[in-house]
C-alpha cells in the first residue's frame, strides 16, 4: 500500500521504558556469565525473558540483532492501519528473498521478518488466531507430551492474551466470547472502524449459512466459519512481545539486561564432564562481519529464540545440523541432527480483486492525500478512524474442503481434524494485491486466499559459513499437487461466497488477472503468478517425542543430543493451520515454566 509516503510527522506514540540496562555495544556488557542468555528479543523471546525476570535472583541477558522499536520512524509499527508497511524494504526488517520457487513459475519473493524488538510480532499484520483445539492435541500426540493438549495449554492462553475495547469503543456484544480471553500483557481487540461491507460479509454467512456460517470466536477452540477479526491491537497502537511483556519487564526490573543490534554468530561448547550429550552454554556474538567476536556463558540454559529462520542458522553455524550439508561448508559436526532448518511449513497467500459501486473503500483515503492527512490527523488527535483499524479486513473466516472432495480421497486429510480448516479468506475493504500493481483511481473489494494446511514443505539451509550471509530459504510455496487443487478449490468457493444477493449490485467486475481465474487451469495459472508467502513459516527446528530420530527438540523443548539448548520460538511447531503468533506466545508461556522447573 505503500502508506508511509503520505507521513510526514511523527506520531509520539512510541513506547516509553526506563530500561534496566539497554546496551546497543557489547563492549559495555557488565558481565560474561549470565544465568540464563536468550537469543534473540522476538515474539517467545520477550515473553521467555519477562517470565524468568519474575525471580529476582536470576540475571538474564538478551541478544537481539535487529534495533530498538522507538523513535522517528516507528510509527510504521504502531499505527494499525500501516500494518502491510512495516515489514519488506524497511529497517525493521532482515529483508530476506527466497530461493526460485517452482510452482511460482520459478519467482523469487521477499521473506520479512522482523528485525527490531518483538521480533515480527512488532511487523506482523496482527491478526490473532489460536488455531483448532485440534492442532494442540496433534501437539501433544506428537510430542508425547499431554501438556501441549487444548485442556491442558488453555490456561496459558487466558495468561498472555487480554481482550480490550476498540478503538471507537463500538459495543462488541455478539462479535466475540468473553469467556475464552485472559488477562495477560498482549492486547488484542475487534475492529476499531466499521466498513462498508462488513455487513455484507455477514448477511453472506445467513444466506449462504451451510458453506459459510458465522463463528462468534474463533479463538474458542474451533475456527471455523467466518467470524470478526481480532487484532494485537489496544489503545489504537499495535500491542507486541516488545510491549507487552518486554518493556514491563525492563521497566521494572533490574535483572534483564538487553543487548540489541548484536548478532550471535554461533553457540559455543563448554567443557560439562557429566553430561553424555556436548554442552552447548556459550554464545558468540558480533556487531558485523568482520568485527570483533563477543561471548557470554549461561550457568543454566541458552534458550534459542531466533525464529524460525535464526533459530536453525545458529543451529547450523554451531556445528548441529546434517553432517553432509555442514562438512560441504567446511563446518565442522558437533551433532549430526539432520532435521535442523528441513520441514518448514508456510502458508502460501494471494489476493483476488474486483471493482465496486462504492466510493466507501480505503482507495478513496489512500490515493488521495488531503483524504490521507485528514484521517491521519483524526488518529493523531482522537485515536480513532481508519488509522486505528487492521487494514488487513474486518472478518476472516476458516474453512474446509468437502467431505466428498476427491482430493481428500486422492491426498488423504493433513488436517488434524474435523474442526481444522484447509484454508482461510480475509474480506478487505480496499484493494489488496500481492504482486499486483495498484490501481490510483478506482474503489475495489479484494478477498485473501490462505492455504493453511499446504503438504509441501520446505527448508532453511546455509549458503556460507557467515552469520552475516542470508541464508537460503525454500518455502516451496504450492510445491504439491494437493496445495495446487486446494488453491482452486478455495477460489471456486469464494466465487460461491461472493454470487450470494448482498454482493449483487455492488462487485461491479473483476480487476486485472482476476478476470482470468474462472476455470481450473486459469485460476492455478493465477495462483502461480500472484502467490507469496503470508510469512508463517514453522517448523524448522520441529518438536517431536524425545527418542524419534527425526525432529530437533524434545517435548520439553530441548534441543536432541545436546546439553544447555532450549528452543522456544515458531521453529519448534510442526506446522499449524492458523496465523501462528498466538500459538508462538502460549508454547512460549508454557516454555517459560518448564525452564522454571528445571532448576
Ligand atoms: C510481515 C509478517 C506478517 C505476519 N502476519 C501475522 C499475523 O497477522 N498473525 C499471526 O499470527 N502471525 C503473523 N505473522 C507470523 C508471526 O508474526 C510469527 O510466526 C511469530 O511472530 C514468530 O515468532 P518467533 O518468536 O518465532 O520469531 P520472531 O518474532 O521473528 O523473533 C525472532 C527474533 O530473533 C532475532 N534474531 C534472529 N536471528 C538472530 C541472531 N542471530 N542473533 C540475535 N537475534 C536474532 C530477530 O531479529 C527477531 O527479533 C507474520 C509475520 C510477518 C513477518
Amino acid at each position: 500500500m505503500e502508506l508511509v509516503k503520505f507521513i510526514v510527522v511523527g506520531l509520539g506514540l512510541t513506547a516509553k521504558y526506563t530500561l534496566a540496562a539497554l546496551l546497543t555495544d557489547p563492549r559495555h556488557l557488565p558481565q560474561t556469565q549470565w544465568d540464563y542468555i536468550v537469543v534473540g528479543a522476538g515474539t517467545a523471546g520477550c515473553v521467555v525473558a519477562n517470565r524468568l525476570s519474575e525471580n529476582p535472583k536470576v540475571k538474564i541477558l538478551v541478544i537481539e540483532a535487529g534495533v530498538q522499536n522507538t523513535g522517528p520512524d516507528a510509527s510504521a509499527i504502531e499505527v494499525p492501519f500501516l500494518v502491510a508497511e512495516a515489514s519488506s524494504g524497511t529497517t525493521f526488517d532482515w529483508n530476506y528473498t527466497t530461493t526460485p520457487q517452482a510452482a511460482l513459475n520459478n519467482r523469487t519473493t521477499a521473506y520479512p521478518r522482523g528485525f527490531v524488538l518483538g521480533g515480527s510480532s512488532s511487523t506482523n499484520y496482527m491478526a490473532f488466531t489460536r488455531g483448532s483445539s485440534e492442532e494442540y492435541n496433534r501437539l501433544a500426540s506428537i510430542s508425547g507430551d499431554s501438556g501441549w493438549s487444548w485442556r491442558k495449554i488453555f490456561p496459558y492462553a487466558l495468561k498472555n492474551e487480554k481482550h480490550v475495547a476498540s478503538a471507537d469503543n463500538h459495543k462488541t456484544t455478539g462479535e466475540y466470547n468473553p469467556s475464552v480471553h485472559g488477562n495477560g500483557p498482549l492486547l488484542t481487540s475487534l475492529p476499531g472502524t466499521s466498513t462498508d461491507i462488513d455487513n455484507r460479509v455477514l448477511e453472506t454467512t445467513k444466506e449462504l449459512h451451510s458453506e459459510f456460517p458465522f463463528n462468534l470466536d474463533m479463538n474458542a477452540g474451533n475456527p471455523l466459519g467466518v467470524g470478526w477479526l481480532q487484532s494485537t491491537i489496544g489503545n489504537s497502537v499495535r500491542s507486541s512481545s516488545a510491549t507487552a511483556y518486554l518493556s514491563p519487564a525492563l521497566a521494572n526490573r533490574s535483572n534483564i539486561n538487553l543487548l540489541t543490534n548484536t548478532r550471535v554468530t554461533r553457540l559455543i561448547k563448554t567443557n560439562n564432564l557429566s553430561s553424555r550429550f556436548p554442552t552447548f552454554l556459550g554464545v558468540e556474538f558480533a556487531q558485523t562481519a568482520s568485527g570483533p567476536r563477543f561471548t557470554a556463558t549461561a550457568r543454566e540454559e541458552v534458550i534459542l529464540s531466533a525464529g524460525s529462520i535464526g533459530t536453525p542458522q545458529i543451529l547450523m553455524l554451531s556445528g548441529i545440523g546434517d553432517q553432509t550439508k555442514l562438512s560441504k561448508l567446511g563446518i565442522k559436526t558437533a551433532v549430526n541432527l539432520p532435521d535442523v532448518g528441513m520441514n518448514m511449513q508456510d502458508h502460501p497467500f494471494f489476493a483476488l480483486q474486483w471493482s465496486v459501486n462504492s466510493t466507501k473503500t480505503f482507495d478513496s483515503i489512500v490515493n488521495n492525500a488531503t483524504a490521507f492527512s485528514d484521517a491521519f490527523a483524526q488518529y493523531e488527535a482522537t485515536g480513532q478512524g481508519i488509522f486505528a483499524n487492521n487494514a488487513i479486513a474486518n472478518h476472516i473466516g476458516f474453512f474446509r474442503l468437502a467431505e466428498s472432495s476427491g482430493i481428500l480421497k486422492q491426498f488423504g486429510d493433513p488436517t488434524a481434524g474435523p474442526h481444522s480448516p484447509h484454508y482461510e479468506f480475509a474480506f478487505i475493504n480496499g484493494f489488496y494485491g500481492t504482486t499486483q500493481t495498484e490501481p490510483t483511481t478506482g474503489n475495489y473489494f479484494s478477498a485473501a486466499v490462505i492455504l493453511v494446511s499446504p503438504t509441501s514443505r520446505g527448508s532453511v539451509t546455509l549458503a556460507s559459513d557467515s552469520p552475516f550471509d542470508h541464508p537460503l530459504i525454500d518455502p516451496a510455496l504450492l510445491a504439491t499437487s494437493f496445495d495446487q487443487q486446494v488453491v482452486v478449490e478455495a477460489v471456486e468457493a469464494l466465487q460461491r461466497f461472493i454470487s450470494a444477493s448482498p454482493w449483487k449490485g455492488y462487485i461491479k467486475a473483476p480487476y486485472g488477472g482476476s478476470a482470468n481465474a474462472t476455470t481450473r487451469d486459469g485460476i492455478l495459472e493465477y495462483a502461480r503468478n500472484s502467490v507469496i508467502s503470508i510469512r508463517h513459516p514453522m517448523g524448522t527446528a520441529a518438536m517431536s517425542q524425545t527418542r524419534a530420530r527425526a525432529g530437533v527438540v524434545d517435548a520439553h523443548l530441548l534441543v536432541k543430543g545436546v546439553e544447555g539448548v532450549r528452543i522456544v520460538d515458531a521453529s519448534v511447531i510442526p506446522g499449524i493451520a492458523a496465523h501462528p503468533q498466538a500459538a508462538v506466545y502460549i508454547i512460549a508461556e508454557r516454555a517459560a515454566d518448564l525452564i522454571k522447573a528445571a532448576r
